[in-house]
Order: structure tokens, then C-alpha cells, then sequence
């Protein structure tokens, strides 16, 4: 793709058709080693003459883009506070080989900062996702195992992903969903992001993430545009200059200095913002902590309650059966609201569902099938969906949310603020019935 973004439906699909008629490859043996532990060019004669690789260090090019979105030296002043500590975790995946050059040699964070900051092929055993689950080690720094307790968490840590393109912020002993980081970001970007300092030319957000952005957007009047999952919907809104920053509940963060997700971007963004918080009491005061920025915006704009759950490598025809019976339910409302008033009557009454479908506003393709949505009168909303990219089996992903508006009842714990909202959910999918799980796979 030109803009660097992942393929939009178009390309993929004719690609797809494209494999229906290949009828042989080739495959070129006896290509001599290029060494790719140092720079530089390697040449070598090909069948059609001279043939060059080229071996470049990534890190310098991406450093000096992020120079010039971010201030670093307000960044590098917040981490050399001896008031303020930090943990990253790459998982073993590639962020470690910038999150060394960047937090430590850049920036001056203490090398101890960096746990799994060594790539291995394998991750070292572990599952490089960046959620509550496989990011154990950080977990359990930050304060946050259920088995493990810790004196003294840092006062933000971070997760990347095996490319280090997804990221999850933590404060001690605390959790930022990927829903509220991007709307925090939104909301900070003009004031703490250099590069943000002209305005936001508008926001965005898939689907299932969190209505929480959507606030954002409609308090600061910047556009606002609602995708399917996955960030090739966002690439056309940011090549035709209509949106500045956007996120996934995936745990993916992002602007428009790139096409894809950045998971670094995402932390320098949350540091950018702690250090703009801080600016003036690094010395005397106490710390603007991660959970206080947080709180302070669910005050100002109210708290999205979240949380998903994944049915992992479930069976696919009965994922399948599920997804019809939700589809058909979705013929009466009436119907629904009668079987969610048996199952809680503290629940409010449906008001819309439907498949979530989008035109792109840009091109005016669409995109259909994107999710099944039910929408509640007091703006909680239930979405069902199947992944994209489970690779067994298939995989049910339920997201939840409750919108809280009133600032004395934004302090809960999500998951017993969302219990009516499961027992809705489960109860209304049959989703032991189709998927013989009692249990998610995952919770986040
Ligand atoms: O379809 P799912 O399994 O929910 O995965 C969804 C995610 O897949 C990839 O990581 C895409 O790059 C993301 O943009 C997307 O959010």
C-alpha cells in the first residue's frame, strides 16, 4: 500500500482471488548470507543481474520521527524525577530493541525500567500479548496480581506486543483500559503533544472499543468517526486529513504520523502526558499519578465501564449457530426487552440492534457484517462479534460496557458494576448452550 496502512477489503479480496487460480511458484535456492547484525549493502549477482540488500537501523528513523511529535526533553526531565518510576515490558518482542535506544539511551531511564527487552523467536515461552493475562511479570510489578503483592510498584508501566505495534498502560496498581487511553490521549494531545499543538483534525475508534472517545469528541467539537475493527479503516480517514488520533479496545493506539498502530508512540504519549501533568511539582507535591488523570477525566466526562470477554478456539459451526440466533433475535425488540426483564429487571430496555455496517466515508465502500450490536437506552451496549485473526476453532468476543454519568458512582469495580450486563449477555446469546464453555478464555 502506498501509505504504508495494512490492505482495505479491496486489495485483500483480490489477492484472495488471485490464489484461486495460482497454478505453480518458484522458489529461488542458493541465496548467499546477508549478515543483518550490521549495516550496510550486500550485493550479489541474481539471474537477472546485480541484486543489492540493503541493511538499515530502523531505530535511528523511527527515533527521529518521534523527536519531532514529542518533547523529549520534558519526557526525559519526568524520567530522571526521583519521584517518578517506570517499567516496560516488551514480551520478548521487538519493542525491546527500541525501548532500549529510546527510554534508556534517549531519555535516561534506568535499564532496570526494562523487563523482556530481549526479542527471542520463541518470546521466552510466553505469549506476547499485552493484556492482564499473558503480561504476568509487568502485572505483578505494577501491583496488579491477584497472587502476588508488591511493596512499591513504579508509577507507570507498559506492555508491547510481538511487534510492538499494540501496548497496555498501567499505573501502580492500576489498569487503563485501551477504550480510556485513547480517549485520555485525545483529550491531552493539544496541551501535552507537541505535534498535536495546532488541533486534532478529528478522532476515531472501532467499533466494540468504548463510547468513551465519543465524549471526548463531542466536548472538544472535533470529528468523529465510528470503523469496523481493524486499522486499515482508519488509514483513508487519515489520508484525506480527517482524523489525528485513533484506537481499538485491541490495545491499539495511534495517529496519523504512521499508518499502523504504535505501541511506543502509545507510551511516550501517556509519558508526554504525565510530564505536562507534572511540569510544575516535580521538585515539591505529589505526583499526578496515572490513576489521578484517569479519574479526573471520568469526572469531567463521565466513566465507561468495560470489559470483554473471548471465547477462545470454540467450535466454529456453533459459533456460527450463535451469531445467527443473536441475528434473528434482533427482529423484535419487544421480544428482546421481554427476555432481558426475565433474566434482570435492573437492566435498561434495548432501544436499537442491528449488524454494524459502514460506509467509508472517503471512498464509499462498504463494509458489512461488522459486529452485532445491542444498544441500551442508558447508552450501555452489548456487541458480539467473531475474530479476524483467532487461528483455531473460532473465537467469540463479547465486549461489554455501562456508561456512568453520575461522578459519585464512577469509582467501582468494573467487573461488579457489569455483572446485570454479563448475566444479560450470557443468558441472552445461549452462550454455554452453543459454545459448551462456562467460562471465557479471557477476560479483560
Ligand atoms: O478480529 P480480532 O481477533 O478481534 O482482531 C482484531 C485486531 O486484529 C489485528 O491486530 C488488527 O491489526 C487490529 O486492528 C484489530 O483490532
Amino acid at each position: 500500500m502506498e501509505n504504508g496502512g495494512p490492505a482495505p477489503e479491496g486489495i485483500t479480496n483480490k489477492i484472495y482471488e488471485n490464489t484461486t487460480t495460482i497454478k505453480e511458484y518458484l522458489i529461488a535456492e542458493g541465496l548467499p548470507d546477508v549478515d543483518i547484525s550490521t549495516t550496510g549493502v550486500s550485493s550479489f549477482e541474481g539471474p537477472k543481474g546485480k541484486f543489492d540488500v540493503d541493511v538499515f537501523d530502523s531505530t535511528s528513523d523511527y527515533l527521529k520521527l518521534l523527536k519531532s511529535i514529542f518533547d523529549f526533553p520534558a519526557i526525559q526531565k519526568l524520567l530522571s524525577s526521583p519521584k517518578f518510576s517506570f517499567c516496560y515490558d516488551a514480551l520478548h518482542g521487538v519493542a525491546g530493541v527500541h525501548a532500549k535506544r529510546i527510554f534508556v539511551e534517549e531519555l535516561g531511564a534506568n535499564e532496570s525500567s526494562l523487563v523482556n527487552c530481549v526479542p527471542k523467536e520463541d518470546f521466552g515461552g510466553g505469549h506476547p500479548d499485552p493484556n492482564l493475562t499473558y503480561a504476568k511479570e509487568l502485572v505483578a510489578r505494577m501491583g496488579l496480581s491477584k497472587t502476588h503483592s508488591e511493596p512499591n510498584p513504579p508509577e507507570f508501566g507498559a506492555a508491547a506486543d510481538g511487534d510492538g505495534d499494540r501496548n497496555m498502560v498501567l499505573g501502580k496498581r492500576f489498569f487503563v483500559t485501551p477504550s480510556d487511553s485513547v480517549a485520555i490521549i485525545a483529550a491531552n494531545a493539544v496541551q501535552a503533544i507537541p505535534y498535536f499543538s495546532g488541533g486534532l483534525k478529528g478522532v476515531a475508534r472501532s467499533m466494540p472499543t468504548s463510547a468513551a472517545l465519543d465524549i471526548v469528541a463531542k466536548h472538544l467539537k472535533l470529528k468523529f468517526f465510528e470503523v469496523p475493527t481493524g486499522w486499515k479503516f482508519f488509514g483513508n480517514l487519515m489520508d484525506a486529513g480527517m482524523c489525528s488520533i485513533c484506537g481499538e479496545e485491541s490495545f491499539g493506539t495511534g495517529s496519523d504520523h504512521i499508518r499502523e498502530k504504535d505501541g511506543i508512540w502509545a507510551v511516550l504519549a501517556w509519558l508526554s502526558i504525565l510530564a505536562y501533568k507534572n511540569k510544575d511539582n516535580l521538585g515539591e507535591g505529589n505526583l499526578v499519578s496515572v490513576e489521578d488523570i484517569v479519574c479526573q477525566h471520568w469526572a469531567i466526562y463521565g466513566r465507561h465501564y468495560y470489559t470483554r470477554y473471548d471465547y477462545e478456539n470454540v467450535n466454529a459451526d456453533g459459533a456460527k449457530d450463535l451469531m445467527a440466533h443473536l441475528v434473528k433475535l434482533q427482529s423484535s425488540i419487544d421480544e428482546v426487552n421481554k427476555l432481558i426483564k426475565g433474566i434482570r429487571s435492573d437492566v435498561s430496555n434495548v432501544v436499537h440492534a442491528d449488524e454494524f455496517e459502514y460506509k467509508d466515508p472517503v471512498d464509499g465502500s462498504v463494509s458489512k457484517h461488522q459486529g452485532i450490536r445491542y444498544l441500551f437506552e442508558d447508552g450501555s451496549r452489548l456487541v458480539f462479534r467473531l475474530s479476524g485473526t483467532g487461528s483455531e476453532g473460532a473465537t467469540i468476543r463479547l465486549y461489554i460496557e455501562q456508561y456512568e454519568k453520575d461522578s459519585s458512582k464512577i469509582g467501582r469495580d468494573s467487573q461488579e458494576a457489569l455483572a446485570p450486563l454479563v448475566e444479560v449477555a450470557l443468558k441472552l446469546s445461549k452462550m454455554q448452550e452453543y459454545t459448551s464453555r462456562s467460562a471465557p478464555t479471557v477476560i479483560t
